[in-house]
């Protein structure tokens, strides 16, 4: 069966440096998918160049068999694929219905409406008429993944969405994820907290130096290889 999403032998490049090494994953629909690394593995960089925003690559990514390489990064929005960059990258002026409207102008059509993101963050529903940048972390957080889901996405790709986030709004961030995947959303998870992406995955891949060292499913790896994985040697 051919992979919702298929990453051949990609390499990353900024000018001279190099920061992925023939990096080869697939994500099947509806599958939630693990990118564990410290500090520069280059988890964001892989998430990058799947949305088409860095300067070079080298190997081949395909959505439902199509490729992407060529292809604008609004262009890749549009075939179905969102992301929730590190840093929400919200605009904090706007109030939270702006800012979800723009996941739903730049999206595809689909089943997923403005007001079906106040059923998955019900925090979000007295507070649409308030500017992003009243609201917490957290609740930008909450705002930043529903202007991806509003773009309908057949794959989601979070950049560390836990990170500053006190760990009872992380866990409430984290409970939406298999919601997210039951409408068939595939999910590529980028995190440095390793304990809760394994716990919510299919599947993983830990990345070291821009490279692929591990893979396989949470439970039929040890705690140590994994965490060997994660910091070399
Ligand atoms: N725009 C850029 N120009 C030059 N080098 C970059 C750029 N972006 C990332 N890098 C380098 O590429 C490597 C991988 O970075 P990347 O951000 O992908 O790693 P990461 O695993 O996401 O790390 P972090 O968790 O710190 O975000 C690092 O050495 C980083 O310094």
């Amino acid at each position: 069966m051919t992979p919702l999403l298929s990453v051949e032998a990609l390499s990353v490049y900024y000018g001279k440096f190099r920061a992925l090494f023939d990096v080869s994953l697939e994500v099947a629909a509806g599958e939630i998918v693990s990118i564990i690394g410290a500090n520069g593995a280059g988890k964001s960089s892989l998430l990058k160049a799947i949305v088409g925003q860095v300067p070079r690559i080298e190997g081949g990514i395909h959505l439902d068999g199509r490729s992407l390489d060529c292809m604008s990064t609004s262009a890749i929005v549009s075939s179905g694929v969102a992301l929730v960059p590190e840093g929400r990258r919200l605009f904090p002026s706007l109030t939270v219905d702006e800012n979800l409207d723009i996941g739903w102008q730049i999206g595809r059509r689909g089943s997923i409406r403005h007001e079906d993101i106040f059923g998955f963050f019900p925090a979000l529903a007295s507070r649409r008429k308030q500017r992003v940048r009243e609201l917490s972390g957290g609740q930008q957080q909450m705002v930043a993944l529903g202007r991806a889901i509003l773009t309908n996405p057949s794959l989601l790709l979070c950049d560390e969405i836990s990170l500053g986030l006190a760990p009872v709004i992380i866990g409430d961030l984290y409970n939406i994820l298999p919601e997210i995947r039951k409408n068939g959303t595939a999910i590529l998870l980028v995190e440095q907290d390793i304990s809760r992406s394994l716990a919510v995955s299919d599947r993983f891949y830990s990345l070291l130096e821009g490279k692929v060292v591990l893979s396989g499913r949470p439970g039929d790896v040890s705690r140590e290889d994994i965490i060997r994985s994660y910091f070399g040697g």
